[in-house]
Parts: structure tokens; C-alpha cells; sequence
């Protein structure tokens, strides 16, 4: 018998020892990495982890590309901590909140030699733990011992990585029959991954037959339009007027996935709003923080509808990166159903940039 945790268990636990502001080790083997992510930095760790060596800060390009700071590696930049700086000189770097108040920030050193591979890996853990793509790390020697010694998660590099470019197993949990106001005949799911992640919903509208393309949406959680009624989106009207529709047809699927802000999570989406306050664009505001335009993970959704049994849709959307999605994990789209809903004067320039530079259908 084994209790100890899978390397999926440990990355679950990972993503909250983050969230938490405790450092985890990232491994190749031969080297080693102590890393905390920027968001949940305390000055006691910085100091904790300047007795360790070395201070270094790593940034996605996005950021690096606003900071004017050069980028060695691709999509990651390693900047060197001046070891007079404080703990807001690190947060400043990392959180756009105040680019415009003080913009010249620096001046930022980046690393040339050396390798990017578990500074990269700490920036897709930290990003997987919804905070901003930001860490500190230090160089450290005898990680396994020190893991022990400090009772501290310890990754290997070459098993995280694979687990984390994964789409986790989603296993249906519970449904019952929901009636909602677009239709009596609702049902519930709720599927869970297998990596600890967010759940993500089905809203089945009546008994869709299996054998036929199913009206289907792919909903993309929205706190601020679901819920509260935003006017900055069109997601609350989308969402009732693909339930609507369905209701009005007998027949349909939704499917509500949580990737709340286009896959960053509302404290991140909250800080692009934030930016988009100060005149940036949605995309512009994400790239600021150091996100993709959208880090939405759409295999999901074709891994719900399979599992429902469903092969072929009618996919209601004005995303083409949705359907090629769907495409290319074999869920067959026979027709696009356009959802233009729910324009308004806060929300037009929004729905501009999308079609502008996201590429969606007007
Ligand atoms: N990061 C970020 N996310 C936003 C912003 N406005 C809305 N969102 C999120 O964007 C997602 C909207 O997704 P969808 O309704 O699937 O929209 P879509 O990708 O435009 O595709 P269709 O609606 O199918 O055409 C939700 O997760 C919202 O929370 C924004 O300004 N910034
Ligand atoms: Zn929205």
C-alpha cells in the first residue's frame, strides 16, 4: 500500500501552496528551482529566499513586451532582482495597476545564458493557480533534501509538464431535472476533472436525440454578464438567448464551462477591466497582465459532449476558434448558428475589437 500523493495530487496541491504564497520546487533532475508566485509574495519569504541566493523575477513575453524589458527565451523573460529592492518594486513589475502612473520601471536586466525550462514551468503552474503569470524563483541545490527539510511540494519537471499541456478527464457527478423559465423540460449536469480544477456544468434541454447535430452552445462562465447583468459584455443576453432558443426548439445543449474572464479568473478579468478603465482594449489589457488574448481551454467542451453522447452539433456561436476547436477533437460542426445579442453603447467598443482582432463574426 502507497498513500503518497500521484503526480497529479501534487500538482493539485502545488497550485494551492501557490495561491498561498508558499514556494514549490520545480526539478530536471540535475537543477532545481525555488519558486513563489509574485501575487502571494510576502517581504518575509523575499527575505527567506534571498538568503538562498540570487533573486530572480520571470514574466511572460506579453508583460516583458510592455515593460520594454528583452526577452531570451521565446515567450518567457528572466529579469535579475536588485538585491536593494523592495517587495513593491517586484509588484509593480508584475501588476500593470499603475504602468500609467509610473511608467518607466527598472532599469530590468535580463538573463541571456542559462535555461528558461522551470521558470517556464513555474509561470504555466502559477498561471493554472488563476494568478497573475508572474514569479520569483532562486537557484537551489539538494531540492529533495530541502523539500523534506521544509516540508515543501517538490515537481519533477518532466512528469509536471505533460499533466499540465493536458486536458484533464472530466467524470459526471450528479444531474436532476431542472425547470427554468426558457423551458420546463432542463436537466442539470455537473462534471468534475480529475485534477482538482473547476467543475463545468451541462444544461440539457429536453432529450436531444443523439443520432442527430444537437443545437449546442459553449458558454464561457461570466460573474459580471451572467449574473449581474454587465453591460461591458453581451454574455448574459448570449446566455439566456442560446437558452431561448433552445427552449423554443425543444431540444439543446449548453454547456457552462468556469473559465470565468476567457480562462484568467475574475481577479485578473477585474484587473483587465481595470486597464480597459485607464483606455486599453480587451486584448490589449489582457497582454498587459501577460495572458494570451484567451487562455480558454475549449477540449473541454468536447469532452462533455462526448460523454453525453453527442458526435455532431449545431454550434451557436460567433467564435471561429470554437469550432475549429470542436473540429479538431472530433465533434463534427454541420452548421454555425449566429448568437448576435445584447449590443449596447458600453459593450460596442468590446464586440469592435473581437471581430477586429479576435477574428469573430459580425
Ligand atoms: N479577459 C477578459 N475576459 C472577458 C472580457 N469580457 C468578457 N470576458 C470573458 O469572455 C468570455 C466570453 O466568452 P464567450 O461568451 O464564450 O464568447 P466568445 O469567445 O466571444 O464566443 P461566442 O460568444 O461564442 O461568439 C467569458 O469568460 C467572459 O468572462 C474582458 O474584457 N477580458
Ligand atoms: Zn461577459
Amino acid at each position: 500500500m502507497s498513500l503518497l500523493p500521484t503526480m497529479l495530487e501534487r500538482i493539485a496541491r502545488a497550485r494551492v501552496d501557490l495561491r498561498m504564497g508558499l514556494p514549490v520546487i520545480l526539478t530536471t533532475g540535475d537543477t532545481a528551482i525555488l519558486a513563489i508566485a509574485v501575487e502571494s509574495l510576502s517581504a518575509a519569504r523575499l527575505a527567506d529566499l534571498r538568503d538562498l541566493g540570487q533573486v530572480s523575477l520571470a514574466l511572460t513575453a506579453r508583460r516583458a513586451a510592455t515593460l520594454k524589458a528583452r526577452v531570451y527565451d521565446e515567450d518567457i523573460a528572466r529579469i535579475a532582482v536588485p538585491t536593494d529592492v523592495e517587495l513593491g518594486w517586484i509588484e509593480a513589475i508584475a501588476d500593470p495597476a499603475d504602468d500609467l502612473q509610473t511608467p518607466m520601471k527598472g532599469p530590468l536586466t535580463s538573463a541571456r545564458s542559462g535555461d528558461a525550462t522551470l521558470p517556464r514551468l513555474a509561470i504555466a503552474l502559477v498561471k493554472s493557480a488563476r494568478l497573475l503569470p508572474a514569479t520569483v524563483y532562486v537557484a537551489l541545490e539538494n531540492a529533495g533534501d530541502f523539500a523534506l527539510k521544509h516540508d515543501l511540494t517538490l515537481l519533477p519537471q518532466s512528469a509536471t509538464e505533460p499533466l499540465l499541456n493536458k486536458s484533464s478527464p472530466l467524470h459526471p457527478v450528479a444531474a436532476a431535472r431542472l425547470p427554468m423559465e426558457a423551458s420546463q423540460a432542463g436537466r442539470l449536469h455537473i462534471f468534475r476533472p480529475e485534477d482538482g480544477g473547476e467543475e463545468h456544468y451541462a444544461i440539457e434541454i429536453g432529450r436531444p436525440d443523439r443520432n442527430t447535430p444537437v443545437l449546442a452552445r459553449l458558454h464561457s462562465a461570466c460573474f459580471t454578464g451572467d449574473v449581474l447583468g454587465s453591460l461591458k459584455c453581451d454574455c448574459g443576453p448570449q446566455l439566456r438567448g442560446a437558452l431561448g432558443q433552445m427552449g423554443t426548439e425543444g431540444a439543446g445543449v449548453l454547456l457552462y464551462l468556469n473559465q470565468e474572464g476567457r480562462g484568467i479568473g475574475l481577479a485578473n478579468k477585474m484587473r483587465a477591466y481595470s486597464l480597459q478603465d485607464q483606455g486599453f482594449d480587451t486584448v490589449e489589457a489582457n497582454h498587459r497582465l501577460g495572458f494570451e488574448d484567451d487562455e480558454r481551454d475549449f477540449r473541454l467542451g468536447a469532452s462533455i459532449l462526448r460523454e453525453l453522447g453527442f458526435s455532431s452539433v449545431r454550434l451557436m456561436t460567433n467564435n471561429p476558434g470554437k469550432i475549429a476547436m470542436m473540429e479538431k477533437t472530433g465533434i463534427t460542426v454541420v452548421e454555425r448558428v449566429p448568437l448576435k445579442v445584447g449590443e449596447n453603447e458600453f459593450n460596442r467598443h468590446y464586440l469592435a475589437t473581437k471581430a477586429s482582432k479576435s477574428g469573430h463574426m459580425l
